[in-house]
């Protein structure tokens, strides 16, 4: 059986911490026709927040995914398909890469291992919160990022490569280096999608497509064209 984001073109990011755009609810984030919603952020994000984004989504007929910044976040709910838990392979604390993990494991009792999953993060904004807290070294060449992305597919199994740049457009070149550096794997990019045109853009060298700030920011219509825009890209290349 394959995995779900195996189908997912675009998943949308909810950030517990921010607010909604406008007098916007939770069912419109919902009815943006992205394939899964993610509920996650760096900063400030707590299980309290995090179980409102849950219980406001769960009546609505999208997947629903934790991706807890750490372990103190995780929310226990049955409403939950899954976690999604990040590993950043370019952080310079190991806390980071397997630290977190093991303090949850050790902590945590009777973890769902059947909903747990794991991304490979290769995280490449400097100034993203996710970066000055983990450290990360993001100057990288396109080459190297693709050697992150294949190492993290070959050596550890990873089935899920996510290149971040969170709050900014990332180098096209870049996220196409880690494309190509997979066989099988599924390749998340997330950072900067504003509009049709970014999401296009990037749905012609990722698998899935993320939008986070963008739904905060300016709302849901805006998003939904960022589903039409990866939409499109994936299905001109199955047509090319
Ligand atoms: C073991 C467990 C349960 C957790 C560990 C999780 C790890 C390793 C987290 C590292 C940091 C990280 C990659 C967080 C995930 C989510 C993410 C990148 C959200 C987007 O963050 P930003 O956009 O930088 O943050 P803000 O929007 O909050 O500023
Ligand atoms: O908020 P943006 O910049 O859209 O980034 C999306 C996601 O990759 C953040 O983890
Ligand atoms: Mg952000």
């Amino acid at each position: 059986m394959s995995a779900p984001w195996e189908e997912w073109d675009h998943v949308l990011k909810i950030d517990p911490d921010k607010e909604l755009y406008g007098d916007e609810t939770f069912a419109d984030a919902c009815e943006t026709g992205t394939d899964a919603i993610e509920i996650g952020g760096t900063l400030d994000v707590t299980s309290e927040k995090a179980t409102r984004v849950i219980e406001a989504c769960k009546e609505h007929n999208v997947p629903l995914y934790q991706e807890p910044s750490n372990p103190a976040v995780v929310v226990d709910d049955d409403a939950l398909d899954g976690y999604l838990i990040p590993t950043v392979f370019n952080a310079d604390d190991p806390f980071w890469i397997t630290g977190a993990h093991k303090e949850w494991v050790r902590i945590a009792d009777d973890l769902d291992w059947d909903r747990t999953h794991t991304e490979a993060y290769i995280v490449l904004n400097p100034d993203a919160s996710a970066a000055e807290l983990t450290g990360a070294d993001c100057d990288l060449t396109p080459e190297e990022v693709g050697a992150y992305a294949r190492v993290a597919e070959k050596m550890f199994g990873q089935d899920i490569v996510y290149v971040e740049y969170s709050g900014t457009l990332g180098d096209r070149e870049t996220v196409k280096a880690a494309h190509d550096a997979l066989d099988d794997s599924t390749l998340f990019y997330g950072g900067g999608i504003h509009d049709y045109d970014d999401a296009h853009a990037m749905g012609k060298v990722a698998d899935t497509v993320v939008v986070g700030d963008l739904l905060h920011d300016e709302g849901a219509d805006a998003v939904r064209e960022t589903v039409e825009g990866v939409t499109d890209a994936h299905a001109e290349l199955a047509d090319a």
